[in-house]
């Protein structure tokens, strides 16, 4: 599941402003912007609007507009700024970059729809590129008590598949594949930042390599592809025997114009890079078609078709986070790129399969869970009922001359989006409270291991309290080491949940939409609170499950610990022997001795486990111990608490409120 969750792909689509030659030219606005989710392409033209002037005087010689609507995860409109572009786009990726993932973010779009704008900028605006760098500093900056980075960049790009490094001025340069190292540039420059205002400089200087030539639409097309690539290094701070060093790769890409290279009137070698252009967008395409079709997941996947594929093969899918911005002109001028560019960006959109879940309120007593459950299955039960019978009303002969062909087939690909969306949000939530579970059971281990680790400083001798101590210490750094792991699998999880949130809420748009256009299809909305309630269901049956396991797990645990409890104290025996000679009223205690020497011994000697009251047992000789030996003296209230045995009712009450707080 990680792993499909870790290629999804957020497809944003940046509409911008028109600009003086659309003006001039009189051309018509084809991309309507109707929400942060939706914009329609060639909207019907009594929809159509000029300023505030709706057009009602139709061209009845003229095509039909084609009127098709788009759902992406963001549309923002030609007023959008920079900003808002990184808030909703890279910022997001970040965490992943910080968590190991590679990430990648294209800017996808014909000459002069704004790619180089959104991902570059101006030193006064700048764009996604010095955001990002800029965020990932501040991020650093907070985390530094904890983690050591390391960050270094390069920039290259890709011109008539060949790849040039744009800070050194040098090319071309060889591509080939390390089987350790991954994709691998023979003689690229890699640099240390040391800020984000260094970067931005290095930024313009490498800018200034670029190959660009003016086109129709644009005086200063870039005509290349620019990749810029950050390397992140991180390592844990905290004293631990395995520190975890992860290195992460963020590709930042503003990828050559898309538009055809016969469109563009070019001629010989403007016409020979227009082709290699396409060739290697086709080659991208391809492989974002590989990735998204479900059935090819396993099979292959084009990278070496092209330069460009090939230095991302390990940034598009597989342990990677990508964000497509898909960048159009509103005008009609770019009728044709603007529609492919939505159809590319509509494809990359299928490059997913993530994820997960509503949070579920658990205040609830354990008893009420099974009274919910119930209830909510009674719900379910008269909803599907309820769709039944509307289906079977609707899927009449005559209702069915009335949905058309292509309403089914939407019908169905919304139906099928719903039931995938909600089965991943299943698997995510089931993963979620099965490392909750963990996260606590790791917590109980530590707590016993440093109450045991107490309990040996009272009663062992100092050269064997030296030993069991380092024993201790070890499990206690191994124990943390997993539990910032299970800390951090909670954290992807919590990500990987907004990113499904991200795909309901695009499919609730498109229901809404299709509803809006034939209230019949309002099943779909039935269909949509069946899900819901059925997931509510399978969450509240696992946690009901779960705390009615949770005392028989808390013993077993239990169980489990005295075990190695026994272990370590029959390591001791001896000291334990010692003890009774070094004790310095041992000649007043006489007739506890045999109770001292063998105490602890006889208990885990005789399965621990067996008698609940082995606890109150040892504390009562401990006492008595330190009570002979004069340690007690005016301590007695001090000490008995921190020698209680571990499992009280409170803390088993403590632990399950934490499975609770879902
Ligand atoms: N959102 C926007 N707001 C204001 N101006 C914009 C916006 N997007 C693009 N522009 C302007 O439009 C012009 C063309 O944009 P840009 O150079 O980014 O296009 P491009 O897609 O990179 O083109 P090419 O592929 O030819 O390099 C530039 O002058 C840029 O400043």
């Amino acid at each position: 599941m990680t792993n499909n969750v870790c290629s999804h792909v957020k497809v944003v689509v940046r509409v911008r402003p028109v600009n003086n030659s659309e003006k001039l030219g009189g051309f018509r606005n084809v991309v309507q912007v109707v929400d942060s989710h939706m914009l329609i392409f060639d909207p019907k033209e009594d929809e159509t609007f000029f300023g505030s002037q709706r057009v009602r005087n139709r061209n009845i010689n003229k095509k039909a507009n084609k009127d098709i609507t788009f759902i992406f995860d963001h549309v923002f409109n030609e007023t959008s700024t920079q900003e808002e572009i990184f808030e909703n786009t890279t910022k997001g990726v970040l965490d992943g970059l910080m968590n190991g993932f590679n990430c990648t973010v294209f800017a996808y779009g014909a000459t002069g729809a704004g790619k180089t704008h959104t991902m570059l900028g101006s030193q006064y605006d700048p764009g996604v590129m010095y955001r990002t760098m800029s965020e990932l500093f501040k991020r650093m900056d907070d985390a530094k008590e904890e983690k050591e980075f390391s960050v270094a960049f390069s920039y290259l790009e890709v011109y008539n598949e060949q790849v040039r490094d744009l800070l050194a001025n040098v090319g071309p340069l060889a591509v080939r594949e390390d089987g350790c190292k991954g994709v691998v540039i023979q003689g690229l420059t890699m640099h240390q930042p040391k800020s984000a205002e260094h970067i931005l400089q290095a930024l313009d200087s490498g800018n200034r390599n670029r190959t660009q030539h003016p086109t129709d639409m644009n005086a200063t097309s870039s005509r290349s592809h620019a990749v810029f690539q950050v390397y992140l290094r991180q390592k844990e701070k905290t004293a631990s025997l395995n520190p975890n060093v992860c290195i992460a790769k963020m590709s930042l890409i503003d990828l050559a114009g898309s538009e055809r290279a016969s469109a563009t009137n070019a001629t010989g070698a403007r016409l020979r890079e227009g082709q290699n252009i396409n060739r290697s967008l086709l080659a991208l395409g391809n492989v974002i078609n590989a990735l998204a079709n479900p059935k090819s997941k396993k099979s292959h996947i084009p990278y070496r078709d092209s330069k460009l594929t090939r230095i991302l093969k390990d940034s598009l899918g597989g342990n990677c986070r990508t964000v497509m911005i898909a960048n159009v002109s509103p005008s009609s001028k770019s009728y044709d790129d603007s529609h492919n560019t939505l159809k590319y960006a509509n494809r990359a959109k299928e490059i997913k399969s993530s994820l997960k879940s509503n949070v579920v309120s658990l205040d609830s007593h354990i008893g009420q869970y099974a009274l919910i459950c119930e209830k909510q299955q009674q719900e379910i039960l008269q909803l599907k009922q309820k769709l039944k019978e509307y289906e079977a009303k609707n899927t009449a002969p005559e209702a069915l001359h009335t949905i058309s062909l292509q309403k089914q087939t939407e019908f169905k690909r919304v139906s099928e989006a719903l039931q995938r969306i909600f089965s991943n949000r299943a698997e995510i939530r089931h993963e979620q409270l099965d490392l909750e579970r963990q996260l606590k059971e790791n917590e109980l281990r530590q707590l016993y291991s440093e109450e045991d680790n107490l309990h040996v400083q009272y009663f062992c001798a100092k050269e064997k309290t030296e030993k069991a101590t380092c024993k201790f210490e070890r499990k206690i750094a191994s124990l943390r080491t997993q539990k910032q792991h299970i800390c951090k699998r909670l954290k992807e999880a919590g990500t990987h949940l907004s990113e499904n949130d991200g795909l309901l809420h695009r499919v609730e748009n498109e229901i809404q939409l299709l509803k809006s256009n034939d209230p019949m299809l309002e099943v779909l909305e039935k269909d949509l609170k069946c899900h819901r309630l059925e997931l509510h269901v399978k969450i509240l049956k696992n946690l009901y499950m779960a705390s009615a396991l949770d005392e028989l797990e808390n013993n077993e645990l239990e169980h489990l610990v005295l075990r190695e409890r026994g272990v370590v104290w029959a390591d001791h025996e001896e000291a334990g022997q010692n003890l009774k000679i070094q004790a310095p009223i041992a000649g007043a205690c006489n007739g506890l001795t045999p109770m001292l020497t063998f105490s602890t011994l006889l208990y885990h000697q005789n399965s621990p486990c067996s008698k609940p009251h082995t606890g109150i047992h040892l504390i009562w000789w401990l006492s008595i111990f330190l009570l002979c030996s004069g340690l007690l003296k005016g301590k007695k209230h001090h000490c008995m608490p921190s020698l209680t045995f571990p499992i009280t009712p409170e803390k088993k009450k403590s632990s399950s409120a934490k499975l609770g707080k879902h």
